[in-house]
Parts: C-alpha cells; structure tokens; sequence
C-alpha cells in the first residue's frame, strides 16, 4: 500500500486548478510502490498520475529527477515527464509535501517475464542509455558503491534475526566486492538504478513505459544492466535462475550496445553488487520498519542468495 498522504478532493481539485488539464472527475490512491505516495486522477481531460513525494525521496533532488524525465521524452523515449502548470513550474507543493502531476502511460508492469519481454526491457535500457550520453547533470548515487558499508554497519549484528549467520556472510562478500570493485576504466553516465520489472510498463511484448526513476543518479553504465539482471532473471525468493531470462537481457541491451570485454568479465561481480545493494536496503527496511507498518517489507534472503549466484560465476559468456 502506498498511499501515506490523504489529498481531500478541495484540495486536489485547486491544485488542478493551476494547469490545463481540466477538472477532476475521480482520484484514486494506487496501492503498488513503496517510496511516494500516488493517486491516480482523472480529469474531463484526460488520466494523469498525481505523485506526492515522502521521506525518502529529497526534494532538492526532484528538479535532477525532472530534468532527466525531460531530456528523455524530449528524445522520444516513453517516460513519463511531470506536466508544467500555466506557470510552467513542475514541482509543486501539496497537503505540505512536494507534488508533481504526471503523464500516465498505459501498460502493465509484468510479474513473470518471457524471454521476449526481458529482451524488449534491456533494449529500452540501451536505449535510454543511449539518450542519456549527453545529459548534462550530475547525482551522485546515494545507493551507490560507497553507501554499502555504512548501511552494512547500520544493521549490524541484527542481521542475525533475519538469519543466523547473516551478519558474517554479507560482511565476508561485501569484503571481497568492495576489493574487487572498479573505481575507473568504465563507461559512467545517468542510470536508473531501480529497473526491476515492477518499473517497466508493457502491452504484449512492447515496452510502453519505464517509470520511477527515484534512484536515478550518475553511476557505471553496466551496473544499471546488472541490476536489471539481477531483478528479472530469477524467481521472486531469489533461489532459481531463469538462464533463457538472464540471456534474453544481455541479448536485448547489446543489439543496441554491446558489451566491451572488459564489462563482460566485470558483469558478475557489477551484479554481486547489486545484489548486496538490495539485499541491504531490504535488511535495513526489514528491521526498522514497524509490523504493523503500512508498506509491505521486501526480503532480503532472495538478494542473499541472488548474490551467492553471481558469486559462483566466474563471467558471463
Ligand atoms: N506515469 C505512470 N503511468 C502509469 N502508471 C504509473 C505511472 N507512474 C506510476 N504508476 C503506477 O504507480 C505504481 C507506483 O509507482 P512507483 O513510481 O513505482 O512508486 P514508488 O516510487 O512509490 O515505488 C506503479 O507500479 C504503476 O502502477
Ligand atoms: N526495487 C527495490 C525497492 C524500491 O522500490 P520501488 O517500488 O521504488 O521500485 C527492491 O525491490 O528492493
């Protein structure tokens, strides 16, 4: 469930008011997500995407978010860009949190990946990169590299409660990942860093939307595929590897950019960081968010033994 601020219809009925979109016909309050707070709201004009932004998304970042959103759909990629009001201002202020109304894309966000979908996914990916080559602003990634021992060391020892042994075994392959990790020599440009499947749109087998681009931050080019392979290629707790899904992914990314040897051999451990990644803000979420908690916490274990995978492979053909 993701709706944690309550917008009364006075309220988003004036909010409408500022732009060209016409009146407010329904809102309703979308349960998928975990991060923001978003209504689904339609008006006598059309169907737009009503996003209020919570704790752990800064607002000083959004005008990073938007420009990016902007340079993307000015490319003609389908992403969603936050409408401007009359006065052309995109982020607003709404029930005291920061707003911004958005384009809605159709599509469904799928739960069980074909290969042909994967394909189509890493290919957007691509291209996305692609368009991204000359963006011109910076973010550093706040979930990046540099973040993973401070958050390590913030769960401490009540890994332990979520597994016994926990605690050792994600300190041991965050030891062997940080000495292994490559500080320079890669490509770096603006990435996603949250392409799970949830956040790509499709119809069939066409891509028609790749949202939530909160994450997004300037990082190693290939790590955003590894995280993207990290999140479609297995089963949801993370124990199965689907190789025709895995495969289909770099397939898709490299019809449009392919790998350079040196991003081929790195591909493992790039996606063992990914995995610890995640394995690590799901840890942190999973001892501090309360049971009785709205959001519904996502476990960890499936990126810990996603991450024993990538460990047991030595590259990727
Ligand atoms: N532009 C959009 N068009 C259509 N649906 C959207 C759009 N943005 C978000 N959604 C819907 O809202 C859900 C939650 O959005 P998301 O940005 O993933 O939230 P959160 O940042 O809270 O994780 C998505 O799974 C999707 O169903
Ligand atoms: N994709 C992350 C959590 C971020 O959630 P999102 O709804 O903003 O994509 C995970 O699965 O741990």
């Amino acid at each position: 469930m993701a709706v944690y601020t309550q917008v009364p219809a006075e309220a988003l009925s004036a909010f409408l008011a500022r732009y060209d979109v016409g009146e407010l016909v329904s809102a309703k309050g979308i349960a998928e997500g975990v991060e923001n707070s978003n209504y689904l709201v339609d008006t006598t004009r059309g169907r737009f995407i009503l996003t209020l932004y919570e704790k752990r998304v800064d607002a000083g970042d959004l005008p990073y978010f938007m420009g990016l959103l902007d340079h993307l759909d000015a490319k003609g990629l389908s992403v969603p860009p936050a409408i401007k009001d009359r006065e052309g201002i995109a982020i607003q202020t709404l029930e005291g949190r920061p707003a911004c109304l958005i384009k809605f894309l159709s599509g469904v966000s799928l739960s069980h990946p074909t290969p042909a979908q994967a394909e189509a996914a890493a290919r957007a990916m691509a291209d996305m990169h692609i368009a991204l080559a000359d963006f011109p602003h910076d973010r550093p990634n706040s979930m990046g590299v540099d973040s993973w021992r401070p958050l390590f060391q913030r769960c401490g020892h009540s890994l332990d409660q979520i597994a016994p042994g926990l605690y050792d075994d994600l300190g041991a392959a965050l030891d062997r990942i940080l000495t292994a990790w490559p500080r320079t020599g890669f490509d770096r440009c603006a990435i996603h860093a949250d392409l799970f499947p949830d956040n790509v749109l499709m119809l069939g087998d066409r891509v028609t939307g790749l949202i939530d681009f909160y994450f997004a931050s300037t990082d190693i080019r290939i790590y955003d595929l590894a995280v993207m392979h990290s999140a479609w290629s297995f089963d949801a707790c993370g124990a199965t590897y689907h190789a025709e899904v895995g495969d289909a992914l770099l397939r898709g990314y490299q019809s449009r950019f392919p790998l350079a040897p040196h991003e081929t051999a790195a591909f493992p451990l790039l996606a063992s960081g990914a995995c610890i990644r995640f394995a690590l803000s799901r840890a942190f979420d999973w001892l501090n968010t309360p049971a009785d908690a709205l959001v519904t916490r996502k476990d960890p274990l499936a990126y810990v033994r996603r991450l024993h995978h990538y460990e047991r492979m030595s590259r990727i053909a």
